[in-house]
């Protein structure tokens, strides 16, 4: 991808008492009272808004939280308001829209070295399906674009891709270079052995860059929720584990292929398996064919992770996203611990996965932490990220 203008390159006196619109990425993990269970992408996106604090702009903070049908109170980005006063060391003023009069006075209020988090930009449908309007009214908001969610880069949404249409200059934050400088070099020239390790929820999001993954890796493991559609189109039993009935001839397929390129791919022998989806579940191991009903694969087995860590002792660089099992609950993270500690390069990607290695102490181990996951595979994949498109060249 062509490199891109950054916020680096505006001096103060492009910035100074300017409103600038800047797509973060804020989707963090929270819990159930509306706690940030990790923070790393609020303090990855410090760099960016303290220069544009430094250079007396009017910042407007833009991000989505989950994937939110309408407005939902459990998806507001208020909870985010502590945190991001306290790492910048100002008071950051919260709207509770993200278009609309009640906004464009608030952004009118903000004075220079101001900040303004918007509300989650997806409780408009329009944000997803990138609307021109939409965008619009987003764009009107500000002087100049900057987008650093590099973790919603693979999405062409109204805040991430259309808005730039409206807005210029459209740069890159610090944390979007930083992202696209380590990862597109490191995938580019692997060392290898070069592995994948794919799990986590997002099935129909990520069991498509699977394929593109069998391309480029010469070992590839497949854990957490991705699994059961792999078991299930070769006829085993899944009980009430997590699948995508209409990827079933596309896990078919990418076994077959995966043999053809000579490609190792292994699938989990053995899984733990739980009575209900809770940290107080019953839980037993069984073999990855007979998983009886009523009960669902949440981690991988004993025998899987002594399978998985071996293959990866012999590797140079490991590709990581998403965790082996649902490790949030400590009956089911043995999985996620122990794939993690594996790999001389190790580059993991994913809100969740993150989270996932600073909960087991292992992030320091790691050679990058990315902020994106899907953003990151797509990279890997050799696409070109739509929200980095739309930004002007450098
Ligand atoms: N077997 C499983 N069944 C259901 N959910 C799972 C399973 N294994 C892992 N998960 C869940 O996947 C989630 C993370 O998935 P995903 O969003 O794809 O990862 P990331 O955010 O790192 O890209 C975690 O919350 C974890 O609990
Ligand atoms: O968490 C994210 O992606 P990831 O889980 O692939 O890292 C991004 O915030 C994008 O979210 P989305 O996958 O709901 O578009």
């Amino acid at each position: 991808m062509a490199t891109k203008r950054s916020v680096g390159d505006l001096k103060e006196a492009d910035l100074k008492g300017k409103k600038v619109f800047v797509r973060v990425d804020l989707n963090v993990p929270l819990d159930e009272n509306l706690k940030i269970t990790d923070d790393t992408r609020v303090r990855a996106a410090v760099p960016t808004i303290e220069y544009l604090i430094q250079n007396g702009a009017k910042v407007i903070l833009s991000s989505h939280l989950g994937r939110p049908k309408g407005v939902t109170a459990k998806y507001s980005l208020k909870p985010l308001v502590p945190r991001l006063s306290e790492l910048l060391g100002v008071e950051v003023k919260m709207a509770n829209d993200c278009i609309g009069e009640e906004v464009e006075k608030l952004v009118s209020e903000l004075p220079d070295g101001g900040v303004l988090l918007l509300e989650n930009v997806r409780f408009y449908r329009e944000e997803e399906k990138n609307d021109p309007e939409f965008a619009k009214k987003l764009a009107s908001l500000a002087d100049l674009y900057v987008n650093d969610a590099f973790g919603t880069a693979h999405r062409a949404h109204a805040s991430t891709e259309g808005v730039a249409k409206y807005l210029k200059p459209a740069v890159a934050g610090f944390l979007m270079q930083k992202e696209l400088d380590y990862l597109v070099g490191a995938v580019s020239k692997p060392k290898r052995p070069f592995a994948a390790i794919v799990g986590g929820s997002k099935v129909s999001s990520k069991i498509g860059v699977i394929e593109s993954l069998l391309e480029k890796v010469d070992l590839l493991l497949l854990g957490g929720g991705m699994i059961f559609t792999f078991y299930k189109a070769q006829g085993f039993s899944v009980g009430s584990s997590l699948v995508e009935e209409d990827k079933l001839d596309l896990a078919t397929s990418l076994l077959e292929k995966a043999k053809s390129k000579g490609v190792t791919l292994l699938l989990p022998t053995d899984v733990v398996i739980a009575n209900k989806f809770a940290a107080d579940a019953d839980s037993k191991v069984v073999p990855a064919s007979s998983i009886p009903d009523g009960w669902m694969g949440l981690d991988i087995g004993p025998d899987s992770i002594k399978i998985f860590s071996e293959a990866l002792d012999t590797t140079q660089t490991v590709i990581w996203n998403g965790p082996m099992g649902v490790f949030e609950f400590d009956k089911f993270a043995e999985g996620t611990e122990t794939s993690a500690a594996r790999g001389v390069t190790t580059i993991i990607g994913g809100g969740d996965s993150v989270a996932a290695v600073e909960k087991v102490g292992l992030a320091d181990k790691m050679s990058h932490i990315s902020t994106g996951g899907g953003a990151s595979l797509e990279l890997l994949e050799g696409k070109s990220l739509p929200g980095v498109l739309a930004l002007n060249d450098a």
